[in-house]
């Protein structure tokens, strides 16, 4: 069975799909505030009703004046209001990129407008309407999801995640190609206009939860968290990719082979690993999602930093994240130097 979405009030869940939620879109050089004044604003030839309807300070008011002024409809107006409709749809998510990841991250549910007042637009509260604007956005939904960054992952939920150093926003996503389940932790408001602090941790399941001394993981991950909540805002996303991608038993293979003396590297590749076998590409999806074009990266490893320029991120920055340095990883730190390029001061792994 399908399942189905019903949405109508912008404030109830699905919110987003009604054409009365908040969803500033541009047309040459005017903004209109959301799909609902645009619609209702088409239906005159008259400037003045329009530049009205326009600058009407809610969507229900902007309503209200096109029922006002319902003697002065064009003539064609039910010839062309569909096409209207299709077409403000379509730019209220090719404006609003967190809006075409929330629709698309509905997957193939049936979307329908539930309102008992409309029968054309909505299902007509009995589920016997067309609900042609249920129809637009599915039309829309299926666009946007074969393209990148869209198709990348899907959002799932968010929730408030409290920890020692402040409350975090906690974004879950699945990666599309994998199925694999990635956290984005924003602290404070994002600013679009600034590149925010924010860190790309990948799983490392002994060094981030069970305290290991073997690796500089856990370190790094208090230090970021704590960094970003001094920034004021900033992410930390933590990604699914335990063990430099060869997860978490293969990790433990390789630790056994390291404690018979291979090096990191080594032990990767007498398991028949690449050294790194860990992609970024997906991440786009989740900064696109968080509407992040450029970033102040921490990170030591230029592989990362050359990865993300490569899905399209701009690195305005590369901050330095160099914690925990001890005597029982001193060697992997040295090896990760030496073999795999991270940038280390010469004071740090002395
Ligand atoms: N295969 C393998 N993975 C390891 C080993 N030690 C740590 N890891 C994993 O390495 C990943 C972290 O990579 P690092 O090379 O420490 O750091 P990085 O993410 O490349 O770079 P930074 O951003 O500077 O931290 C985590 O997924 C760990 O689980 C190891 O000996 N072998
Ligand atoms: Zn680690």
């Amino acid at each position: 069975m399908v399942e189905e979405i019903q949405f109508y009030e912008p404030d109830e869940l699905h919110g987003f799909l009604s054409n009365f939620s908040p969803s500033p879109i541009t047309l040459s050089n005017v903004v209109w505030p959301t799909s609902e004044h645009y619609y209702q604003a088409q239906k005159f030839d008259d400037p003045d009703i329009q530049n009205e309807i326009l600058h009407a300070p809610t969507p229900d008011e902007a309503f209200r004046l096109s029922r006002h002024y319902a003697n002065k409809v064009k003539k064609d107006w039910m010839d062309v209001r569909h096409a209207v409709m299709r077409y403000i749809v379509f730019e209220k998510f090719r404006q609003n990129n967190q809006l075409a990841h929330l629709l698309v991250s509905t997957g193939d549910k049936l979307l329908t407008e539930h309102s008992h007042k409309d029968s054309y637009w909505g299902d007509g509260g009995d589920g016997k309407g067309q609900n042609e604007l249920g129809k637009i956005l599915m039309e829309v939904r299926d666009y946007f999801a074969e393209r990148e960054p869209y198709n990348l992952v899907h959002f799932v939920d968010s929730a408030k995640l409290p920890t020692q150093w402040g409350t975090f926003q906690m974004y879950g996503f699945v990666e599309q190609s994998t199925g694999k389940e990635h956290l984005a932790l924003v602290y404070g408001e994002l600013d679009a206009n600034q590149p925010p602090l924010i860190r790309l941790h990948s799983e490392c399941l002994t060094g981030d939860a069970l305290f290991s001394a073997r690796c500089d993981c856990g370190f790094q991950l208090s230090r970021a968290m704590e960094n970003i909540v001094n920034a004021g805002s900033g992410v930390l996303f933590y990604l699914r990719q335990e063990g430099r991608g060869i997860g978490l038993i293969n990790k433990i293979r390789a630790y056994h082979l390291q404690d018979n003396g291979a090096d990191t590297v080594e032990a990767n590749e007498a398991l028949g690993f690449a050294a790194d076998m860990r992609d970024y590409s997906f991440c786009r999806g989740m900064l696109s999602f968080l509407n992040i074009k450029s970033v102040n990266l921490m990170t030591n490893n230029p592989r990362k930093v050359k990865a993300l320029e490569k899905a399209g991120i701009d690195i305005n920055k590369r901050v330095a994240l160099q914690e925990g340095n001890n005597p029982h990883n001193n060697g992997y730190l040295k090896t990760k130097a030496a073999k795999l390029g991270h940038m280390f001061d010469d004071a740090f792994i002395k």
